[in-house]
């Protein structure tokens, strides 16, 4: 049994191709122990807009105070989860919504102030996501409390998803609104590490891209098995990718 942590980007939330869903279900018949986390970045954007909160980001991360910090975890955990929840049940009701705070899921280490309440993941209750994967499919949101203060923070949902999959020694599957890392239009079948930081240099790799390969890096580096970019738009891009390196851009040392 293998742990396939399938990070699903904010990006590509609203069009999901149905397949990856079916893929998702397939690939727990099929020995792999699936754990879903989600994004949710434009959703989270559309509502401080609405009430006319401009979205900053420093390095990639969103710099949340005390207002950000409540209207992204009211999108999180009370829009975006129940969302993906429910898409999966719609064909077997297996998948169940959680955050940092279920279960005290995993513990978190607050970043620089520069960012205000955001945290990466420090370690993860492995005993707790073994005990929900057992009869269900977690679906995380990158929510985190402090357990001493009970203060929650906002975690950037790819290094949320590389901490679980690196603890869980799995594979992990970044979905996006891209085929893959392209580089003048071409998909990149692989990529190493020398690869990844000469085109970060030559900004071929930019934006939010950029958190997505150097995070691939060090979860390779802590004991994470592979790290696939796919399309969350193409058929089966998932169930395709799990067994074949053709699909989307594998991640190597
Ligand atoms: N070389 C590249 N290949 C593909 N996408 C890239 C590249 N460099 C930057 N990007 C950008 O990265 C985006 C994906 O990151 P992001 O918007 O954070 O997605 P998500 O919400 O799925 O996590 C793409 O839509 C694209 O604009
Ligand atoms: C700290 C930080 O930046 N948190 C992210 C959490 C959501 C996320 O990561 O969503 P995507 O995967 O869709 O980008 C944010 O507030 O946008």
């Amino acid at each position: 049994m293998k742990y396939a942590v399938i990070k699903i980007g904010g990006s590509i939330l609203n069009n999901l191709n149905k397949s990856i869903i079916e893929d998702i279900l397939t690939l727990k018949k099929q020995n792999y122990v699936p754990i879903i986390v989600h994004g949710g970045g434009p959703f989270i954007n559309k509502q401080l807009s609405k009430i006319g909160v401009e979205s900053k980001f420093v390095d990639g991360l969103r710099v949340t105070d005390e207002e950000v910090l409540l209207q992204t975890s009211s999108t999180l955990i009370g829009e975006v989860n129940p969302q993906v929840v429910f898409q999966i049940n719609q064909y077997e009701p297996l998948a169940i919504g959680v955050n940092g705070i279920d279960m005290n899921l995993f513990d978190i280490e607050p970043l620089h102030p520069k960012y205000g309440f955001v945290a990466e993941c420090s370690s993860v209750n492995k005993a707790a996501l073994e005990l929900i994967c057992s009869n269900s499919i977690p679906v995380v949101a990158p929510i985190g409390i402090d357990s001493i203060s009970g203060q929650r923070y906002n975690i950037n949902a790819d290094s949320l998803a590389y901490k679980i999959a690196s603890e869980m020694e799995g594979d992990l599957f970044l979905i996006s609104d891209i085929p893959g890392v392209l580089i003048k239009d071409e998909v990149q079948a692989n990529l190493s590490i020398r690869d990844i930081n000469n085109y970060i240099e030559t900004t071929e790799i930019y934006g939010g891209m950029i958190p997505k390969v150097t995070g691939a890096i060090s979860a390779i580096k802590d004991g994470c098995k592979s790290v696939k970019i796919i399309s969350g738009s193409s058929e089966h891009a998932l169930l395709k990718s799990s067994i074949s390196n053709e699909i989307g851009t594998t991640i190597t040392s």
